[in-house]
Order: structure tokens, then C-alpha cells, then sequence
């Protein structure tokens, strides 16, 4: 039975394209219903086995396709993508190593929205598969929506990522909105192109996991990466 619930809507802030992504807080029963994965809770479910699609690297149902449609509206919405350049002024540093065409979630004012999803969603996940690592909470320096494009950002270079532990939404489909993409992992000549709207890749982000963001050879390619815990 439902016995309803109710609706704050005092911060609720019209400025902010598909204002429903900022609820969390707010509405958190609303924000659930509207974008966490129906089977996301399975994957915390100690009976069930947890897909691991090459080695160390694993994959969770995460979000719901309304989710990642939004999140590409809205950044596309903002519309300030970097140029995939070194010279980067939105890091403390202004270099980036390994530099992507992207748009920062402090950018479109989504960082203590993102901080809480990797600390209530993906935190419980980690500790399923990386068992004896927890650090409370997760932090996270580098969160962002890349885009690869055949005439833009194609591809990305085999590094390795400023963090303990990396996440990757897939945000559209392959062989349907785009052609080609996926992550390779070198050491164990591993890819993962089949990913599904939603899922979210998990994988080290150091040593054994040297990794390239593969070539896009149509459409465009978005997805959601986060450097956890440098
Ligand atoms: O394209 C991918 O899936 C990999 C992206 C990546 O490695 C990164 O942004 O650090
Ligand atoms: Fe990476």
C-alpha cells in the first residue's frame, strides 16, 4: 500500500535544465522512482553473482535511461564543452594530462548531487566487489560528461586515472547513436563495447588497469567518469 508522500518544493530551482536531476535531496523518494535502475538493488544482494566483463572490472545497473537522456539534454543544454586541450583552467593546476572534450559536473552546479550519488549508490557497490576498501566518504575531484566525436574527440590515449577506483556511465547506445567507442583495458586485451544505457563500469584506476577510451567512428558518444578518491 502507498500511503503517498510529500513533495518539497521550496528549493525547487527553475534556472536548472530538468530541474527533477537536483531532487535527490529533497525528494528523494520521487528522484529514486524517476532514475535509479529498477534492478539496482540486486547487485546488493550478497546471493547474487556481480558481472565482470573483464577481469577486475565490473558493471551495475545504476541509473534508468531517463537518467542519462537528461543528463545528455542538460549538458548539452550548458553547452560549454572543453576543447580537449592540456591547458585547462577549471583544474587547480590548469593541466590536464590526458585531456577529453567535456563539461564538469561543478560546471553545471550538479557536484553535491553527484558526491551524494557515489556516496548512497556506488559506495554500497564498491564494497561488493572491492572488498576491505571504504573510505567514508567517497571523494571524487575529477567528475564529468565526456563526448566522443569522429570530427571532434574520437578517442582517448591509454592512461592511467587520477583515482583508486574509476566509475563510467554509459549515457546512449552503441551501433545505434554512435559506431565504434568502448573502454579497452591493454594489460588484459579486454574491451567493453556492449555497454548498456545506465550501466555504470567500475574498474582500478591505476597499474594493472591502463585503459583507452576507443575510437568513435560515427555519431556521438557520451558518458559520465569519475576519478574516486584520488
Ligand atoms: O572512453 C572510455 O570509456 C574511457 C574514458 C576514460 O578512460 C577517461 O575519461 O578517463
Ligand atoms: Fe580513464
Amino acid at each position: 500500500m502507498d500511503f503517498g508522500h510529500l513533495v518539497n518544493s521550496e528549493n525547487f530551482n527553475i534556472r536548472n535544465f530538468h530541474p527533477d536531476l537536483w531532487q535527490m535531496f529533497d525528494n528523494r523518494w520521487d528522484w529514486e522512482r524517476a532514475y535509479l535502475h529498477e534492478n539496482y538493488s540486486q547487485s546488493l544482494n550478497e546471493s547474487n553473482k556481480i558481472q565482470m566483463p573483464c577481469p577486475d572490472v565490473y558493471w551495475f545497473p545504476v541509473f534508468k535511461e531517463r537518467y542519462a537522456k537528461e543528463m545528455i539534454e542538460m549538458v548539452e543544454n550548458y553547452g560549454r564543452w572543453s576543447d580537449g586541450s592540456h591547458m585547462d583552467t577549471r583544474l587547480e593546476s590548469g593541466y590536464e594530462n590526458v585531456p577529453t572534450v567535456d563539461i564538469h559536473m561543478k560546471q553545471v552546479n550538479y557536484n553535491d548531487e553527484w558526491h551524494e550519488i557515489l556516496r548512497a549508490y556506488i559506495q554500497p557497490l564498491q564494497l561488493r566487489v572491492y572488498d576491505g576498501y571504504f573510505n567514508d566518504p567517497p571523494r571524487a575531484l575529477m567528475s564529468f560528461t565526456v563526448r566522443y566525436r569522429p570530427d571532434e574527440q574520437p578517442a582517448l590515449r591509454p592512461h592511467h586515472d587520477t583515482s583508486t577506483y574509476t566509475i563510467n556511465v554509459g549515457l546512449n547506445r552503441p551501433g545505434i547513436d554512435y559506431q565504434g567507442g568502448g573502454c579497452r583495458f591493454l594489460r588484459y586485451n579486454c574491451s567493453v563495447v556492449d555497454t548498456r544505457v545506465g550501466w555504470t563500469l567500475m574498474h582500478p584506476g591505476r597499474l594493472t588497469h591502463l585503459h583507452e577510451g576507443l575510437r568513435v567512428t560515427a555519431g556521438t558518444r557520451y558518458i559520465i567518469v569519475t576519478f574516486v578518491d584520488p
